[in-house]
């Protein structure tokens, strides 16, 4: 990169970029600026509504994500459908002959570079493929690469090691080049979902304007993706001209503590929006214990310090941050031993030692209850056709719970909603369906629905009755 990066020099390569993939707008309501969050930030130019679209976005890197466990998928359409390994030995899974013509420029090219060939899928390869990737962009998009902003320091890069000890050879340069693609990614790169239903491919992806979007933890921004993997970014809340757009980079749904360990790990800073400023979270009381002493709410006794130490609000007693640490520890591990899918042991938890520990919207009773929510109507022994009523009103209940937190957490027209209010939908028409059970008339499961589809409308990742609402109302 030779010229300096600011906001005239970004805005000129993005939009230059947009114009490249046909997104440019014609009257744009973005535009970049410097933020007060340091860096370069994306401005509303005018008020923007509720649920408006803001921007599409392209992304000029994506593929396979390192995270463990992580099904193998078609390099080409990103479908986890029978990928089979490319018949030219190259090591990466394919799914069909046109995938295969698609694929062929990164075929020849990571034969090339691992200097052998095998005829099986190589599964450590296909994790580690994504930064390999960049080296097949043209002038155009390195330039974009180039200007944005990227992480420093020895965590980041670890794939380009992995690769070379799978045998791969760099030139200096192009080693320079790679680490510095993979810095990139580590400070912008999206998880993109791909498939729907039980059938997902996660992906990270690379999209330069959405890159320069910052964060807060009551965004005014969310986005989706479309079957092309492209970004369609929308307001979720009224914006007023001038007002910086912003997205989360952490789920909602955690607590203070654990969004701020989030992204002081993983983007190297500390969040100072109006959530984070307040120790009870808008009155939600996300992150606290009960005390011991007197049942009062246990919160961080200082703001924005990952090292603190807890105290009552009540009676002050102070609770050391080890033992905080570790009972959130042992809940984790609680919770995640769950998997069995045995809902009264879960709601027996629930309700008995988890609340007496912790607050009623603590994330560990909301993680649970979201579990509960995609469990009860879904998954094997609890269908529709399984459950009785109560499971029904406890679905029904648990959902219109965990909306009113949203509410309480300020996070508007947020995609967690679109789907908890879909959910609350397939409740209110299951009810309607027994002659027993009246949960709603047909009104409200028609305008709860219609809801749910405006908030993930074009989101592939939607259950098909959102997509097909047309399909789906005629049903009501
Ligand atoms: C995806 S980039 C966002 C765009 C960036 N500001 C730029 O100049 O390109 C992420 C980085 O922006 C900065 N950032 C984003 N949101 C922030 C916030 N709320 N407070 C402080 N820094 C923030 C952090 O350095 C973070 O690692």
């Amino acid at each position: 990169m030779n010229e300096k990066r600011t906001v005239s020099t970004v805005s000129e390569v993005i939009n230059d970029f947009l114009k490249r993939k046909n997104l440019i707008q014609e009257e744009s309501p973005w535009a970049l600026g410097e933020s007060t969050h340091g860096g370069i930030g994306v401005f509303a130019t005018r008020d923007i509504e509720s649920g408006e679209e803001v921007f599409k976005d392209y992304p000029v890197i994506i593929g396979p994500r390192t995270t463990p466990n992580n099904p193998v998928f078609c390099m080409a359409c990103y479908r986890n459908t029978k990928p089979v390994p490319c018949l030219e030995n190259c090591g990466l899974p394919i799914c069909s002959a046109k995938c295969k013509e698609k694929h062929k420029a990164e075929c020849e090219l990571f034969k090339k570079k691992r200097g052998e060939v095998t005829n099986h899928i190589n599964e450590k390869l296909f994790k580690f493929s994504t930064p390999l990737r960049s080296l097949l962009l043209d002038e155009n998009d390195r330039k974009v690469v180039a200007y944005l902003k990227y992480h420093e320091g020895a965590i980041h890069g670890f794939e380009i090691d992995k690769l070379q000890k799978m045998g791969m050879k760099f030139e200096e340069p192009e080693e320079k080049y790679l680490r510095r693609v993979c810095c990139v990614m580590d400070a912008n790169a999206f998880e993109v979902i791909v498939g729907n239903e039980n059938n997902y491919s996660n992906l990270r992806g690379l999209y330069p304007l959405g890159s320069l979007l910052n964060h807060s933890c009551v965004p005014n921004m969310m986005h989706v993706f479309d079957k092309n993997q492209l970004m369609v970014a929308r307001a979720c809340m009224k914006i007023k001209k001038g007002e910086e757009l912003c997205h989360s980079y952490a789920r909602a749904i955690w607590g203070t503590p654990t969004r701020m360990y989030h992204l002081v790990r993983t983007k190297h800073f500390i969040c100072r929006c109006p959530r984070c400023c307040d120790p009870k979270e808008f009155g939600s009381y996300m992150s606290a214990f009960v005390c011991k002493n007197c049942n009062g709410n246990v919160i961080p006794k200082h703001l924005f310090n990952l090292k603190s130490d807890w105290i009552c609000e009540d009676c002050h007693v102070e609770v050391k941050r080890e033992e905080v640490a570790n009972l959130m520890l042992t809940l984790g591990s609680v919770l995640s031993s769950f998997d069995g899918e045995n809902i009264e042991v879960m709601l027996k938890f629930l309700s008995g030692k988890l609340r007496k520990l912790v607050t009623v919207n603590h994330e560990m009773v909301v993680e649970l209850k979201y579990k509960i929510v995609w469990i009860i109507g879904h998954q094997t022994q609890y269908k529709w056709n399984d459950i009785d009523d109560n499971l029904l009103n406890l679905k029904k209940s648990i959902c219109e719970e965990l909306l009113d937190l949203l509410r309480i957490l300020r996070l508007g027209e947020c995609k967690l909603k679109g789907l908890l209010l879909y959910e609350l939908y397939l409740c209110l028409k299951e009810g309607m369906r027994r002659d027993s059970l009246t949960l709603g008339n047909e009104i409200e499961i028609a305008s709860t629905l219609k809801q749910a589809a405006n908030i993930l409308k074009e989101d592939v990742c939607a259950p098909v009755a959102v997509q097909n609402i047309s399909q789906e109302m005629k049903s009501i």
